[in-house]
C-alpha cells in the first residue's frame, strides 16, 4: 500500500518521521509532494528511499492513502485539484480539526478520514485523534487505527469534541511549554539560579514526570498530593499558584473555539463555492 504526504511543513515532516521510524510504512512506499518542491526534495537527504512527485496528479495516480498536511484553506484547494483524478477506493485524510470527513465527502468521490496528529508523535508517543468518513468500512478503519497505533495512541473523536480534544493533544505541548518557560523566567527573576541550570532542571523534571504517569505510579491528583506535604514548602508555593493560575485556561479554550468556528464558516463557504463550480 502506498502512502502520500501532501505538504511537507511541520506536521508533514512529523508524520513522515513517525510513519517511517515506527516502520508503519516503508520509505519505498512513501510519496511526497509540496507546493515549494525544493523543500520536499531536501527531505531525500534524510529519507533517501522515499519518492518526491512533481504534481498532485501523480500523487493521485501513485498513492492509495493521501494525507493532506496543510492549512485548512490550502487543504480545500488541494482536494479540489485532486478531485478529477481520485478513484472511489482511495482514502484521503485531513489532519486539521476544521476540515471534517463530511466536508471532504462533499467534494471528493473517495473514502475519507480525519487524523489529527501531535508533535509528540515524533517520539512515537502521544495521541492521534481519528474520525472516519461514511464511505469507509471496518477494514479501512482498522487499517488506519493499526497504522496509528505503531507511533501513537489512536483515539476516536466526535465532531462536537474534536476541537477540545485537539486543544489538549495537539496544542497542549505548546501551552505547557509556555507555562514551563514562565516558570523558568520567574525562578531566574526571584532566585540566584541561572537560566541554563533552570532549563536543565525543568527538562529532567518533565521527562521524569511523564515517566511517572506513563508507568501509572500516580494520577495527576495523587502525584500532587504526594509532593504537597501538609504545612510544607510546596504548599505555600501552591497557594500563590492557585491564586494566579486557577481558571486562567478558560479563556484559552474560549479563544480556540471562537477561531475554530470562524474557520468552519470559511471552510463551508469555500465548499459551497466548489460544489457550484463542479455542478456548473
Ligand atoms: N502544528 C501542530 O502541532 C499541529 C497538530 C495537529 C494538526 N495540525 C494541523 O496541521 C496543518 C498543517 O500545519 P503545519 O504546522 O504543518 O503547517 P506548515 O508548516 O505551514 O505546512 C504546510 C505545508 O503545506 C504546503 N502546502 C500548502 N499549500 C499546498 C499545495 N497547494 N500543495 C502542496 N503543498 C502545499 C506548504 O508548502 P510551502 O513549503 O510552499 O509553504 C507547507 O509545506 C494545519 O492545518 C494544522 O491545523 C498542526
Amino acid at each position: 500500500m502506498n502512502w502520500g504526504i501532501i505538504g511537507t511543513g511541520n506536521m508533514g515532516k512529523v508524520l513522515l518521521h513517525s510513519l517511517t521510524q515506527s516502520q508503519a510504512v516503508e520509505e519505498k512506499n512513501l510519496y511526497l509532494y509540496n507546493r515549494t518542491l525544493m523543500k520536499a526534495y531536501e527531505l531525500l537527504n534524510q529519507y533517501p528511499n522515499v519518492h518526491v512527485e512533481r504534481s498532485l496528479t501523480s500523487m493521485a495516480n501513485k498513492c492509495d492513502v493521501l494525507l493532506l498536511c496543510a492549512k485548512p484553506k490550502e487543504i480545500l484547494e488541494i482536494a479540489k485539484k485532486l478531485q478529477p483524478n481520485i478513484r472511489k477506493d482511495q482514502l484521503i485524510i485531513s489532519i486539521t480539526s476544521s476540515i471534517s470527513t463530511d466536508h471532504l465527502d462533499q467534494i471528493l468521490p473517495c473514502k475519507t478520514a480525519r487524523m489529527i496528529p501531535s508533535i509528540t508523535n515524533q517520539s512515537l508517543t502521544g495521541a492521534t485523534l481519528l474520525s472516519f468518513g461514511q464511505r469507509t468500512n471496518a477494514i479501512d478503519q482498522q487499517m488506519i487505527k493499526q497504522t496509528c497505533k505503531l507511533f501513537s495512541e489512536p483515539v476516536e473523536v466526535k465532531d462536537e469534541t474534536v476541537r477540545a480534544a485537539s486543544d489538549l493533544v495537539s496544542c497542549g505541548p505548546a501551552f505547557l511549554s509556555y507555562v514551563l518557560e514562565d516558570m523558568i523566567q520567574s525562578v531566574e527573576k526571584e532566585t540566584l539560579l541561572k537560566r541554563e541550570d533552570a532549563e536543565k532542571f525543568i527538562e529532567t523534571m518533565v521527562i521524569g514526570f511523564g515517566r511517572l504517569l506513563e508507568e501509572r505510579h500516580f494520577s495527576l491528583q495523587t502525584l500532587r498530593e504526594k509532593v504537597m506535604v501538609k504545612g510544607g514548602i510546596t504548599g505555600v508555593g501552591m497557594k500563590a499558584l492557585e491564586k494566579e493560575i486557577h481558571n486562567s485556561f478558560n479563556q484559552v479554550f474560549i479563544n480556540t473555539h471562537e477561531k475554530f468556528a470562524t474557520e468552519q464558516e470559511m471552510v463551508e463557504a469555500l465548499i459551497h463555492e466548489a460544489k457550484m463550480n463542479f455542478s456548473g
